[in-house]
């Protein structure tokens, strides 16, 4: 038996669950995990369970004309294939690193196939990056369409199904942040709606603010305003200066981006309009 994740929304109605788990029973499966959430006010219905099955695909196309009776958003993954994932970074390489060794150290299931930088490799003060491709991609205003097609061409390369910007300073452009849709995850050095934009923290000290954090979210055509997954916070005092809340934030930006990853990576985060679905 093999274990695999299916993930489902639809709009809400009676007798989801009693669908999606007959189906299971009949198809021999033997669910491991389940949760399901139902949005009042969107009136949507969000569904993940874990169960093992001997035939995963034969389970697939059986389950496709039961989604279809329920108009839902679906798929069924493999648990065990790690989230392909491509990185990108600028100069600060706090959260890449994090990953790096959260990875390697099998904390998150996944499978960095790239890491993508408008910086040179030697910018990025990380000798070992574990056998991830590196890939310079400098950009100017001039260039920047350009840039994006190279970033296209590595994506489609790599297989990459995970987008994540671990301090990627440049605005993608609303054609490419709309096809990576639901796949591109930022992490924001503040506690959005705070603070949105460049230099956040400089932001905090200026108002005086007595916490300060980090905000995991989708990235769309909008700045700083995609749906949100995680976020973090941690206090300050009077005395922190913008460099020390810089210091301070790195952590911060550290766990919430993994947490963003890890709940991704199994298929625990759903989009729902402007917000997200997170099952633990
Ligand atoms: N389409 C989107 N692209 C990006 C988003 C997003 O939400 N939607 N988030 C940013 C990350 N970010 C804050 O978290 C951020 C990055 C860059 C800037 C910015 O003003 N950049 C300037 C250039 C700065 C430089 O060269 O150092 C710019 O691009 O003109 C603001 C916020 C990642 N992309």
């Amino acid at each position: 038996m093999l274990s695999w994740i299916l993930a489902l929304s639809c709009d809400d109605r009676p007798g989801i669950v009693a669908a999606v788990t007959g189906l299971l029973r009949d198809q021999g499966g033997n669910i491991t995990e389940a949760q399901q959430f139902n949005d009042a006010h969107s009136d949507r219905f969000f569904m993940r369970v874990a169960f093992d099955i001997a035939d995963g695909p034969a389970f697939r196309n059986a389950f496709t004309s039961l989604a279809e009776s329920f108009t839902m958003d679906w798929h069924i993954r493999d648990a065990d294939r790690p989230t392909r994932t491509l990185i990108l970074v600028s100069k600060f390489d706090h959260c890449l690193v994090d990953l790096l060794y959260r990875t390697r150290m099998n904390e998150l299931d996944i499978d960095i196939v790239g890491i993508i930088s408008n910086h040179p490799r030697d910018a990025i003060r990380i000798s070992n990056l574990h056998g991830a491709p590196f890939h310079h991609c400098p950009v100017t205003k001039e260039t920047r369409a350009d840039q994006e097609a190279a970033i296209r061409q590595i994506i489609d390369d790599s297989g990459a199904e995970l987008i994540v910007l671990a301090r990627y300073m440049q605005i993608l452009s609303d054609g490419l942040a709309r096809d990576l849709a639901g796949r591109c995850i930022n992490i924001h050095h503040s506690f959005l709606p705070g603070f949105k934009g460049a230099r956040p923290y400089h932001q905090a000290h200026r108002r005086g603010v007595k916490m300060i954090g980090a905000t995991a979210h989708f990235v769309t055509p909008d700045l700083d305003e995609g749906p949100i997954i995680a976020q973090g916070v941690e206090a300050i005092s009077h005395a922190d200066t913008p460099d020390r809340l810089i210091a301070k934030g790195r952590s911060i930006e550290q766990r919430v981006l993994a947490r963003a990853v890890k709940a991704y990576s199994e298929d625990r985060v759903f989009m729902n309009g402007q917000r997200t679905v997170v099952f633990d």
